[in-house]
């Protein structure tokens, strides 16, 4: 978009003044890439921006320039900077005019019965130039871009009717349990009670959220036809991809390189897609190669352009074991491929030798090319740096193409400052694309999440795009998909029962939440804005407007109480989320009284005080259709962008409190996608047929409960925070579905607790010889064979309907209690000493393997963690208490095998549960670390013979010598 035979506008090029929509030809707005190897450009500090613009455009690339301010350290005053379009400039005052008429000329053509056009992309088919030929076309151009498809009835009828039989049921099956309790074992009964009353509760969070599923459709045929004309410049809007990594070593740099290879070859106007890569670990190692995957990408995204190729991330590509000339026509496609391979392999040993030469860092820091040490050398206390590769003037690739712009951002560091982790880098780049590019939507991926399917970016912008769906969402979540799973996916890693079952029931409500990547948001959704209200009449002329600042002049009456209740100092525990925390009147009060400097200076605080005091960046905000003013200069943006990466930014504004990924929680997507759903926005859930991203995921044992083990921790953060779904946003415009799906992700850490207990139980019957229910009569069986039968039935019905198998979803079954009476444990525990003794909690990073070599080592890969002991200790206690009942029925004989075979099924139910994590535990050779045993062992046999020796749910009524031991008596 930075290209000079481009318009920012879409539509008629009067809409806006040229000032604020056409981009000067052949503005350089940096002057990147280095033309050859590292080595041929020597770094000069001159190289730096504050060098000033000469230097930049003078220099072949833009090196990181550890940024030194003359003046005070921490925030920079941009000086003349901010004057030449900057809040309060004569630039400023043009973009609010032409704010102004391009508002009224829209209200005009909605009452005037014209195509209403999309919330915020101005037009969306102008029908100047149009001649009859066109008209069919047009008219399919005007068909939405995408369709709700519902589930059919004959699915989805016979599913509720169970729920609603399984809700009768567990009523009659808790009347039953309360009334029958069991003398001689009152403890054991209630305890158990207890559990069962919260797994039904839990069952409940978890299934009506799931009422009203749907699927969804989308028609990249109908987006083409609207918004890319033949003969012209394509009107698609622009889309900025963020890229997070933090540790090379967990995160090798040829995962990194082939994401971001994927995005750079991405099916989307090459002017229109920049990649932001966000290093968290400041190395030089994801530097260099960075710098070795631009190259790289001159001749991968033509090859993958011409013959349209899938995926595009080059590894995946070459390791697939599928006729790759099916539907290839081209003569040269098998000559050039063998060419392409040859070029990644060379490719893929340059980056293994960077990964080789980055094993042992050297006493003196690591050195860049140019002999000056490299600006991250302290990852704790660094610089921002910031690297422009690619794009405009970056040179162009193989084919004489442009190449979309890869920026290499890394956030000043400081001790004592708190980084917020991925969110706080997410932040970052929010900041650094307004500055840069500022695209009115962005994608957010992990390091290890490629684009599989090339039309990805299309997909989402068929619900941003679409005049009537788009200006309500706030965000396109697609599913998360991997690579390199174990055939039987022991841990449940692909998650498919959350990812083909509640996300698609959330989509029915008011959308799924966001799992962190592969996810398209509205830049002015993370804002802070409200959603659009819809207009109860047409004749109100709403829809037009940019959805952001008609949200609030509807709620207008309540713009006093926002100015109160937005101030977050005083504890805010119930905010209330009708109220915007910005409203028009601020940027009004601006534009009304802009001749008034003190109004304007008013409205300038206000602002500064959510965003921080970029003047740059505040100005852009004010670009609801995105881009940069065509006066900025390259040097200033970058300045700039190095500013608002600075460790000092955000205090004291609404970064990470109101705006902008959410601090608070490692689970920080839940938390961003719980205000904006708070807000009254809603999110799609788009699942291409090809799916849209794949990641890697933790196969083994260990790194799968450590994984799990940080989300709940995440959830339990939020459960304890300001933000908890309990008590947050009420009077808001958050569904009541939505805010019970909610409540389910951050609640479902506690059902370890009971679940532990409920898992004990079995072993302690069987040790005992006591039983958790009484003798049963024929009607209660009834009560318990019903519920068995209503909860297959749901099983059933639900994988129907979704298409999930039953592998998968009994995995999800099996891991429901691994994780539940491990991770969710820990977590728990985590999550309160946070909160009572202030011990914080980190994010432990996945790693995500490279290697080809054997992809199921990593399976049996074992490593110790006190994770393990609690589902070992449980594993033995029921062994050996299937042992221990099993050999007390035969000495006791036939009698007793009636009331045995149901404690048995109990027992039996905990193992097959855990059977899973007990073939992880044995490994390929079956070694298990000794400790695990030991301890184990240990524990179990002293609970035993604990139990058995006290046995406090005896009712000692029948005298004290009697039952001492359960075991063989
Ligand atoms: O300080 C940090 C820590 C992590 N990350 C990035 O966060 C991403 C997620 O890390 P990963 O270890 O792969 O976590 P997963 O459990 O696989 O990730 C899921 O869950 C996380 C929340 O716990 C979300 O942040 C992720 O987006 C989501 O994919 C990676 O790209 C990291 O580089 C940072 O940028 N900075
Ligand atoms: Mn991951």
């Amino acid at each position: 978009m930075l290209h000079g035979h481009m318009s920012y506008g879409r539509g008629d090029a009067h809409d806006m003044p040229r000032s604020v929509q056409t981009i000067e030809p052949q503005t350089p707005l940096y002057t990147s890439g280095p033309q050859g190897p590292l080595d041929s450009h020597p770094i000069s500090p001159d190289n730096s921006v504050l060098g000033g613009a000469n230097s930049i455009s003078g220099s072949k690339r833009i090196y990181p320039f550890p940024y030194s301010d003359p003046g005070t350290p921490g925030i920079t005053k941009s000086g003349d900077f901010s004057k030449e379009y900057g809040y309060g400039s004569v630039a400023w005052k043009e973009r609010v005019d032409s704010w102004k008429s391009k508002q009224e000329k829209l209200q005009m053509t909605t009452t005037e019965g014209v195509i209403p056009s999309s919330g915020s992309k101005g037009d969306s088919v102008d029908d100047s130039g149009m001649d009859g030929a066109d008209v069919s076309l047009m008219d399919e151009a005007r068909q939405p871009l995408s369709r709700k498809v519902n589930i059919a009835s004959s699915l989805i009828n016979p599913y509720r009717m169970v729920i609603v039989l399984r809700l009768v049921v567990l009523g009659f099956f808790f009347r039953y349990r309360i009334l029958n309790p069991v003398p001689n074992a009152f403890g054991l009964w209630l305890t158990s009670i207890v559990c069962e009353i919260w797994f039904a509760f839990s069952w409940i969070l978890d299934q009506f959220p799931k009422w009203f599923p749907i699927n969804r459709e989308t028609y990249l045929d109908r987006l083409s036809l609207r918004y890319e004309r033949e003969g012209e410049p394509s009107h698609l809007a622009a889309v900025d991809v963020f890229v997070s990594t933090v540790d090379p070593m967990k995160e090798p740099p040829l995962v990194t390189a082939n994401t971001v290879l994927s995005i750079l070859a991405v099916d989307y106007p090459v002017d229109k897609v920049s990649c932001y890569v966000s290093d968290d670990g400041a190395a030089m190692l994801t530097f260099e190669a960075l710098s070795e995957t631009s190259e790289f990408a001159r001749k991968w995204v033509p090859f993958c352009k011409n013959f349209n190729i899938e995926p595009r991330a080059p590894e995946v590509y070459f390791a697939q074991k599928i006729d790759y000339l099916k539907d290839k026509v081209q003569p040269n496609f098998v000559k050039e491929r063998r060419a392409m391979k040859r070029e990644y392999e060379e490719f893929k040993v340059r980056i293994n030798a960077l990964v080789a030469k980055a094993q042992k860092v050297p006493d003196e820091g690591w050195i860049m090319q140019d002999g000056t040490p490299w600006p991250g050398n302290n990852t704790r206390d660094h610089p921002g740096m910031i690297q422009v590769f690619l794009g405009h003037s970056g040179g162009l690739d193989s084919d004489g193409n442009e190449l979309p712009r890869l920026v290499y951002v890394s956030r000043e560091k400081r001790p004592g400052f708190n980084h917020h982790k991925k969110a706080g880098a997410m932040n970052a780049l929010v900041r650094v694309s307004a500055v840069l590019t500022n695209a009115p939507y962005f994608l957010n991926l992990d390091c290890d999440h490629y684009i599989n399917n090339s039309k990805a970016l299309r997909e989402a912008m068929c619900f941003m795009m679409d005049p009537t769906v788009g200006p309500k969402v706030c965000y396109v979540q697609f599913p998360q998909r991997f690579d390199g799973i174990d055939l039987h996916d022991r841990y449940a890693n692909r998650n498919t029962v959350f990812f083909d079952i509640n996300m698609k029931g959330l989509d029915g409500v008011q959308g799924p939440v966001y799992v962190g990547t592969g996810c398209c948001f509205r830049r002015q959704a993370l804002y802070g804005y409200d959603p659009p209200i819809q207009p109860k009449k047409p004749s109100m002329a709403c829809d037009c407007l940019p959805g952001w600042l008609c949200g609030p002049r509807h709620s207008k009456k309540k713009s006093g109480k926002s100015k109160k209740t937005e101030q977050k100092k005083q504890p805010p525990v119930r905010t209330d989320s009708t109220v915007p925390i910005f409203n028009l009147e601020d940027i009004e009060e601006g534009m009304e009284g802009y001749d008034d400097d003190k109004s304007l200076m008013m409205s300038k605080k206000n602002f500064e005080k959510r965003f921080g005091q970029s003047p740059v960046f505040l100005a852009s905000t004010l670009l609801e259709e995105g881009g940069v003013p065509p006066s900025a200069s390259p040097a200033g943006l970058l300045k700039e962008a190095i500013h608002v990466i600075s460790c000092g930014y955000e205090d004291k504004t609404d970064w990470g409190l109101e705006i902008g990924w959410i601090y608070g929680s490692v689970t920080e997507d839940i938390l961003t996608g719980f205000k904006m759903h708070a807000r009254g926005w809603r999110s799609v859930y788009c699942m291409p047929r090809r799916p849209a991203f794949k990641g890697s995921a933790p196969i083994n044992l260990s790194d799968r409960l450590n994984q799990v083990l940080r989300w709940a921790l995440g959830s339990v953060e939020i459960f304890l925070s300001r933000h908890c779904p309990l008590w947050y946003g009420y009077g808001g415009r958050l569904k009541f579905l939505e805010r019970f799906a909610y409540i389910n992700t951050i609640v479902y850490p506690l059902t370890s607790i009971p679940l532990l207990v409920y898992c004990t139980l079995p072993a302690i019957c069987l040790l005992t010889g006591k039983f958790i229910i009484p003798t049963i009569s024929n009607i209660a069986s009834l009560w318990f064979l019903g519920l068995f039968l209503s909860i297959i039935a749901t099983g059933v019905l639900e994988m129907r309907w979704s298409g999930v198998g039953i592998e998968e979803w009994w995995r999800n079954e099996q891991f429901w209690v691994i994780g539940g009476v491990s991770a969710h444990l820990f977590a728990v525990i985590q999550g309160f000493l946070k909160v009572l003794a202030g011990i914080d909690t980190n994010f432990t990073v996945t790693s995500k393997g490279s290697d080809d070599q054997d992809q199921f080592a990593e399976l049996y890969l074992f490593k110790w963690t006190s994770l393990l002991i609690p589902p070992t200790t449980l594993l033995v206690i029921n062994l050996v208490g299937v042992v221990a009942g099993i050999s007390d029925a035969i000495s006791s004989g036939y009698s007793s095998w009636g009331p045995l075979f149901g404690k048995l099924f109990f027992a039996f139910w905990v193992i097959v549960h855990l059977y899973p994590f007990l073939k992880g535990l044995m490994g390929r050779q079956n070694r298990t670390p000794t400790i695990v045993i030991v301890w184990s062992v240990l524990l179990a046999s002293i609970f035993s013979l604990l139990w058995v020796r006290i046995d406090p749910f005896l009712i000692r009524a029948t005298g004290p010598d009697q039952k001492l031991c359960g075991i063989n008596c």
